[in-house]
């Protein structure tokens, strides 16, 4: 098995490490790099995972996965450079940050992959996608597949698209999390106790999830199998496009991807 470290074990880095020990992965085959001792000794207490500095982990990995965060990237690249080469491989998570970032700044020929994962791959339902930048083969991107679908889902899509890929998925669960926290809400507004409430949303939403997931069915035909005439449904619903929820999603979302671009270009000038 390949031994991957983690630069960066904050809340992605560290759920992939877990996700990682679920799917199966021993602690030996993991390593991360952390800047804080604290931290460090708290991952090792939690998990049993070795924290290392970056020249062990580019010694003994064979994967290793950047995970600190895009403004926090320089440095990193400046211990990485005389360490890797065309024989590593390196996987980027960081929002908004090219291969061509990595390649101009890393030994010519030095392999990077850059992904978009989610944080469910605390529970093994990632959403990952995966982008070849110039000097990766299909066989280094085989290596990240593989390594992916231990925690979830994966998808290879152009590079080009990472930034709508990051706005749409990699942001998408906050939505969700969101979205759940203000039903609650409404639950309380109704006067139901908090936690009759949220048991009612948190099953409805892993209710709705498994049939948007399992059934060949559109979104559409869902929603509108709930929706009975005059009911109670279409009530909430004519709200809903009063207040302009969807007109509100299309637009977060799209700021989500104007930020994302933005993370790339204050690299540009490199
Ligand atoms: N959170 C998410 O849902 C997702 C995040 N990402 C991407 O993952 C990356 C990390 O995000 P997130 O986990 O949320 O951020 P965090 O700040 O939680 O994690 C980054 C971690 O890296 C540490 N760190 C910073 N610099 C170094 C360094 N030089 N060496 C070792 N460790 C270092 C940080 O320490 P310190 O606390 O001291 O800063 C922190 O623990 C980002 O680039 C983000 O775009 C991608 C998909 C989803
Ligand atoms: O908010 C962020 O910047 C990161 C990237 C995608 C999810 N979290």
């Amino acid at each position: 098995m390949a031994t991957i470290a983690v630069l960066g074990a904050g809340k992605i880095g560290e759920a992939l490490l877990s996700g990682l020990l679920h799917a199966g992965r021993k602690p030996e085959e993991l390593l991360f790099t952390e800047r804080h001792p604290e931290r460090s000794a708290e991952l090792t207490g939690r998990y049993g995972i070795a924290g290392v500095d970056v020249s062990e982990a580019a010694k003994r990995a064979d994967v290793l996965i950047v995970a600190v965060k895009p403004q926090d990237i320089e440095p990193v690249l400046d211990e990485l450079a005389p360490l890797v080469g065309p024989g590593s491989l390196v996987v980027s998570l960081c929002a908004g940050l090219p291969t061509a970032l990595y390649e101009r700044r890393l030994p010519e020929g030095t392999p990077v992959v850059r992904v978009m994962p989610n944080t469910p791959m605390l529970v093994n339902e990632a959403m990952s996608a995966v982008s070849p930048g110039r000097h990766a083969t299909p066989e280094h991107i085989r290596v990240v597949e593989e390594l992916l679908s231990s925690v979830g889902k994966v998808l290879e899509v152009p590079e080009s698209q990472q930034d709508a890929v990051t706005a749409l998925s990699g942001s998408g669960p906050a939505y969700f999390f969101f979205l759940v926290e203000a039903m609650i809400d409404a639950g309380i507004l109704l006067g139901l106790p908090r936690a009759v409430a949220e048991q009612l949303i948190v099953q409805s939403a892993v209710g709705a999830a498994k049939m948007l997931a399992e059934s060949a069915e559109h979104p559409v035909i869902l929603r509108e199998a709930v929706t009975s005439p005059a009911g109670t449904t279409i009530n909430a619903i004519r709200e809903l496009e009063k207040h302009g929820v969807r007109a509100a999603l299309l637009a977060a979302i799209e700021a989500a991807r104007d930020r994302s671009v933005e993370l790339g270009k204050a690299h540009e000038e490199d």
